[in-house]
């Protein structure tokens, strides 16, 4: 299942009977998704369903469990004939670190946790492991947003990230479930170095019946400034740009792309729109090394994080969320997880749901 909020100029009356409640995206929030939403929604941004009953949605939290069993197997074992005292939380506090928490955000679950078990004088394991995924479910929260389509048109979505790391593979996900929602798309192959990608995201592009910018051995910086012109003068809802994977210690590509920013803003003194990492869940704490990097570099809004039905432990999450907390904008939202290859393995991220998940 798949949700993303598309809206419309303001002139519309909007839907308002038929639209999400509108919150504040830190609040809990309940609604259950029914199908994407791509009717007018009011202008504040709702916020994406959660728990549900769906079996849809079951499905890829069963392969997002799978994908995080070992974590949350590792969590779990510490609950295990359990006392609660010291003993156990200096457990947990292993078991958080070898999950890829991190320090700063393990030390925060920790004594929220505590608070809590405090506050609901929880005496058993079972008791105390639920108040652990109530205090993980509130630290991820904060990265619990919908990407917003329609605000602008196009709404100009660049996508950048290490090699590998499924940046191109989410686009294609993305492109399916927009054009499925009734959003026309163009992509842009601002990947121009290698061939491979230019034909993968052409294939993605064939299948969801979208338009692509491509050119052969051209500026990754003129690709975009022509796709963005080219979705303007068409009238496309989303334009994707995909670049080429690179590391943050390539400071030459990533002036680059610095430069394929710059050049997409002389396009659209509006654009980039979303300026969307793609992360690889198994990459661990160095995951918060790209997000810091790529964000000093160009200044992201948002997220995607694959390969969750992998090896991955998880718990960089709630290192990116503690990060996100002291940073200047506020945390930067996982619009995204990738739980697996197929063209339908691309969800939503619910807060609540993934620290289920990771603890097992
Ligand atoms: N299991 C799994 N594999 C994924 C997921 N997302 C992407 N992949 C795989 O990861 C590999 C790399 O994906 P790409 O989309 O080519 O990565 P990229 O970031 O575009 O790569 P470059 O263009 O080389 O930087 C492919 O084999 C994908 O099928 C996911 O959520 N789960």
């Amino acid at each position: 299942m798949f949700s993303f909020f598309k809206k419309k100029a303001p002139a519309a009356t909007p839907a308002v009977a038929d639209a999400p409640v509108a919150a504040p995206p830190s609040a809990p929030v309940a609604t259950p998704v029914a199908a994407p939403v791509v009717a007018q929604v009011p202008a504040v941004p709702a916020p994406v369903a959660t728990r549900t009953t769906d079996p849809e949605r079951e499905g890829w939290m069963n392969r997002l469990k799978t994908g995080l069993k070992k974590t949350g197997g590792g969590i779990q074992a510490v609950f295990v004939n359990a006392q609660i005292d010291d003993a156990l939380y200096e457990e947990l506090e292993d078991a958080l670190l070898m999950a890829d928490t991190g320090i700063p955000a393990t030390t925060h679950i920790l004594q929220d946790l505590k608070d809590r078990v405090w506050r609901t004088s929880a005496t058993t394991p079972a008791a105390v492991r639920a108040q652990l995924v109530e205090s993980v479910a509130e630290v991820l929260r904060p990265l619990q947003r919908p990407l917003e389509v329609g605000r602008h048109t196009p709404t100009v979505i660049m996508v950048a990230g290490v090699n590998g790391a499924g940046k191109t593979t989410s686009i294609g996900k993305l492109t399916k479930h927009l054009a499925n929602s009734n959003c026309s798309v163009l992509l842009a192959a601002a990947d121009t170095f290698r061939a491979a990608a230019r034909e993968q995201l052409a294939v993605w592009a064939d299948r969801n019946l979208v338009e692509i910018v491509s050119q052969e051995g051209g500026d990754p910086g003129a690709v975009s400034f022509d796709a963005v012109n080219a979705g303007r003068a068409r009238g496309k809802d989303v334009v994707l740009v995909d670049t080429a994977g690179r590391l943050p210690t390539q400071l030459h590509l990533m002036d680059e792309l610095k430069k394929i920013k710059r050049v997409v803003t002389k396009a659209d003194g509006t654009a980039p729109h979303e300026v969307v990492l793609v992360i690889d869940g198994n990459t661990g704490q160095n995951a918060l090394s790209q997000v810091q990097a790529f964000d000093e570099a160009l200044g992201l809004t948002g997220l995607v994080v694959t390969k969750l039905d992998g090896t991955a432990k998880g718990g960089v999450l709630c290192a990116i969320a503690r990060w996100g907390a002291q940073r200047k904008g506020g945390p930067v939202p996982v619009y995204f997880i990738g739980v697996g290859e197929k063209l339908e393995d691309l969800e939503t991220f619910d807060a609540h749901e993934f620290a289920q998940a990771l603890i097992g």
